[in-house]
């Protein structure tokens, strides 16, 4: 039986994919082996040594402690583009809603108080306290062409807006997606100097951190709008209300809302509500729960953020999964232990992703705890599992 600790509310759907015979799951769950969660932050949980799956169902994984939990040897698996159609989605209302003031007009309009005939002339009297301006006559810059990034860009030009991307690490997977439409800026100077709308759509990491701040946006023609539904701390938020007081920028739409943003009448906040669709919800739990089960019962990694892909089909003995250090050797060191103890390999997978290397080892007869030890005791071994024979 495998315990899963649930620290969000995870889609039935994907809870379905663990079935109780062989799962137990709850929120409340001691020495868990696998968790799910959402935006949980894990930075200051104490996580059980019995940890050794992570299923995060979405994209960004700055809540999960994902060093600590490679030197640990426990892989970190997200849903990478699941939820990108319902935040792409969600830019485009943000972006209708900035450019044509529909924030500020609903506003306006449910304050509106009398008769019909007193709302009717209140109504169009009002109106030109929110004239709005089209999208195909202005230029959105997109930072960071991953799924959301590249579903945005695409949209955008399909609603008749000149597009312009940087993301100098895009994927090869991305780059066949995006529109040959989309202009590549050489550089993030230069997008913010042609761009009317900006949106980001890159993780929150050291590179990222304030990459929308002061001097940028004054780069920005006047009465541009910043779209931000990737994280907080992707714009300095200071510098971004500094802007709008000075009209310069002229609205802010943002998923990740504080005080002094909620207060502003420039800023469009949303409750981080990104990928708050029903299918969304479901896609993510789904390809988590299954990463994460495949994980757990075959050793098999997909849509780690940590770990390299690892796939090796079952047979039908006794399965260990080592993941170590990537340093040379290690193969040599773990297959000397393994003929020391009279143990023939029937199959072999070892797969390696910047510093850390993944071995799944099929073997003919069962391993003793001793020989277990000894693969333990190889000096960057970061985690070791014996996957008892297929039922
Ligand atoms: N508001 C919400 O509910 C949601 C927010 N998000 C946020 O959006 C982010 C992006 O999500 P996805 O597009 O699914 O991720 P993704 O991993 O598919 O795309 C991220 C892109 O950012 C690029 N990138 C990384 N560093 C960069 C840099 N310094 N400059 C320019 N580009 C850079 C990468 O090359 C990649 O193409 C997530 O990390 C998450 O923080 C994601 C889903 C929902
Ligand atoms: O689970 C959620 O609602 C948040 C989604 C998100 O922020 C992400 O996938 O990065």
């Amino acid at each position: 039986m495998y315990k899963i600790l649930t620290l969000n509310n995870i889609s039935p759907l994907g809870l379905q994919r663990l079935p109780r015979d062989k799962y137990e799951i709850g929120s409340e769950i001691s020495q868990p082996d696998g968790v799910l969660l959402r935006s949980f932050k894990m930075h200051d949980m104490d996580i059980p040594t019995s940890v050794k799956a992570i299923g995060r169902a979405g994209a960004g994984v700055n809540n999960i402690p994902v060093d600590e939990m490679t030197k640990r040897g426990v892989p970190v698996f997200n849903a990478p583009g699941a939820n990108a159609n319902a935040v792409k989605e969600l830019v485009l209302a943000g972006l209708l809603m900035a450019s044509r003031n529909i924030h500020g007009a609903m506003k306006f309009a449910a304050g509106i108080q009398g008769d019909d005939a007193a709302v009717s002339v209140a109504v169009e009297a009002g109106k030109k306290n929110f004239v709005g301006s089209e999208l195909p006559s202005k230029t959105l810059g997109v930072i960071g062409l991953g799924a959301i990034g590249v579903r945005v860009a695409n949209a955008a030009l399909s609603l008749g807006m000149k597009v312009v991307g940087y993301d100098p690490l895009i994927s090869v997977q991305s780059a066949w997606q995006l529109s040959s439409g989309v202009e590549k800026a050489v550089s993030l100077d230069s997008l913010f100097s042609q761009c009317d709308a900006i949106t980001v759509h890159v993780p929150l990491i050291d590179a990222t951190r304030g990459i929308v701040n002061a001097d940028r946006l004054k780069m920005m023609p006047k009465g541009g709008i910043i779209v931000n539904l990737a994280r907080g701390g992707i714009c300095d938020d200071k510098a971004v209300l500094a802007s709008l007081d000075s009209g310069h920028t002229a609205a802010y739409v943002i998923d990740f809302p504080t005080e002094a943003l909620m207060k502003h009448a420039k800023v469009i906040s949303f409750p981080h509500l990104g990928a708050s669709t029903n299918e969304a919800e479901e896609n993510c739990a789904v390809m988590v729960a299954d990463s994460v089960s495949g994980f757990l019962q075959d050793g098999t990694v997909t849509n780690a953020v940590n770990f390299p892909e690892a796939f090796m089909p079952r047979n039908s003995g006794t399965r260990i999964t080592i993941a170590n250090a990537n340093v040379p050797n290690m193969v040599g060191q773990i297959s000397t232990i393994l003929a020391n103890a009279g143990l023939n390999i029937a199959d072999l997978l070892n797969k390696s992703r910047g510093d850390i290397a993944y071995t799944i080892i099929d073997l003919d007869g069962d391993i003793d705890d001793q020989t277990l030890e000894s693969l333990r005791g190889i000096k960057g071994v970061l985690s070791l599992r014996k996957l008892p024979p297929v039922a």
